[in-house]
């Protein structure tokens, strides 16, 4: 288990990701080469069978315990209108995952997944990032370590969701302070704000950019400053699931925001993680482009809360279920390619 206790042993642990297993992921190309099928022809569920061997190191990949978190914090940059909704609705949305009555609690159940929410000091909301750092950097670590430790570590896969009234918002700046641009580029609709909502939204986004100069330079500032506890919690949650060797389906545009610093700290270290979907959120295509990620499903939801991360664990059960499943040309007695 990584060292989140500082900030210098985050960083080192985010530094040092570690490299997947190759001999694993070699295993499955040479098995998907003797099956019953023309090469390639089951598209990327090839591929995804061999990312699975890859990142949970077994040439033989398995989805026996699949784990859902979703953390939840409230925002400061609410205050600033950029959400159609009250802030109130984070606390109230996480006593309906409770009660079984949100669409994660339908789609986690059907993914054959543990779900698990982990509400991160909902009575205090993260500083408004167009005034201040979203978070003192013990809160940041603190939310980063409690991500870390929400892990099961004997999972073969963890989906990652956030709850977060505002939560677009902080994702918008934080996109832009990784990857460059502005508020009109990278916010977008949330969860249905208006033309002027929205134009308070990217204005919000432009303030908090300029609040925080030293967000552009270094990856984890940025998630301090622009982020919120939810989506350090993300980070902490994907980084300690690599250690683990435990591969990730990030969600929508907020999630990925949250653990997309871990690819700009080092080359590859997002490597272990997939998309599960693409949101309809505006900035999601150009933040998937920007971290060279094709997302699994394009569905146009803009749910998050994990909703499309667990939607596609299905397909992930249906490649191993073709992986380990089918008849080799030899054993079916089937004639291969002369
Ligand atoms: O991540 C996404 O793609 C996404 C797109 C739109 C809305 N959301 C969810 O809606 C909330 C944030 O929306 P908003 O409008 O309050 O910023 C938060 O709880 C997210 O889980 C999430
Ligand atoms: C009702 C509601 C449910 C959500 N789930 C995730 N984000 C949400 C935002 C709202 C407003």
């Amino acid at each position: 288990m990584p060292d989140f206790s500082s900030l210098a042993t985050l960083r080192a642990a985010a530094l040092a990701p570690p490299p997947g297993d190759e001999a694993a992921a070699a295993a499955v190309a040479a098995r998907q080469a003797q099956l019953t099928k023309p090469p390639g022809s089951l598209g990327r569920l090839e591929e995804l069978a061999a990312w699975l061997a890859r990142w949970q190191s077994r040439a033989m990949p398995r989805l026996e315990r699949v784990q859902v978190l979703v953390f939840a914090g409230n925002h400061g940059v609410a205050a600033r209108g950029v959400s159609p909704y009250p802030a109130a609705v984070t606390a109230q949305m996480v006593a309906n995952f409770a009660a079984g009555g949100a669409a994660i609690n339908q789609l986690a159940a059907l993914a054959g997944a543990a779900l698990r929410v982990v509400p991160l000091a909902l009575e205090r909301p993260t500083a408004d990032i167009t005034a201040a750092a979203a978070m003192a950097e013990a809160e940041f670590l603190d939310a980063v370590a409690t991500g870390a430790a929400s892990l099961d570590p004997a999972a073969d896969l963890l989906c990652l969701g956030e709850m977060g009234i505002a939560n677009t918002t902080a994702g918008a700046a934080l996109a832009a302070a990784l990857f460059g641009g502005r508020g009109a580029d990278w916010a977008g609709r949330g969860t249905g704000v208006d033309a002027e909502g929205l134009s308070r939204k990217q204005a919000a986004v432009d303030a908090a950019l300029a609040q925080h100069p030293e967000a552009r330079r270094d990856p984890l500032e940025a998630a301090r400053r622009l982020g919120g506890r939810e989506l350090a919690a993300i980070l902490g949650a994907t980084l300690a699931a690599r250690h683990h060797r435990i591969p990730v389906l990030l969600d929508g545009f907020t999630g990925t925001a949250a653990a997309a610093p871990l690819a700009l700290l080092a080359p590859g270290g997002l490597d272990h993680a997939r998309i599960g979907h693409v949101s309809a959120e505006a900035g999601h295509r150009r933040l998937l482009a920007a971290l060279e990620q094709q997302a699994l499903l394009d569905l146009g939801m803009r749910l998050g809360e994990a909703s499309g991360a667990a939607l596609a664990v299905p397909l992930l059960r249906a490649a191993l279920a073709c992986h380990a499943g089918m008849a080799t040309f030899a054993e079916a007695g089937v004639a291969d390619r002369a």
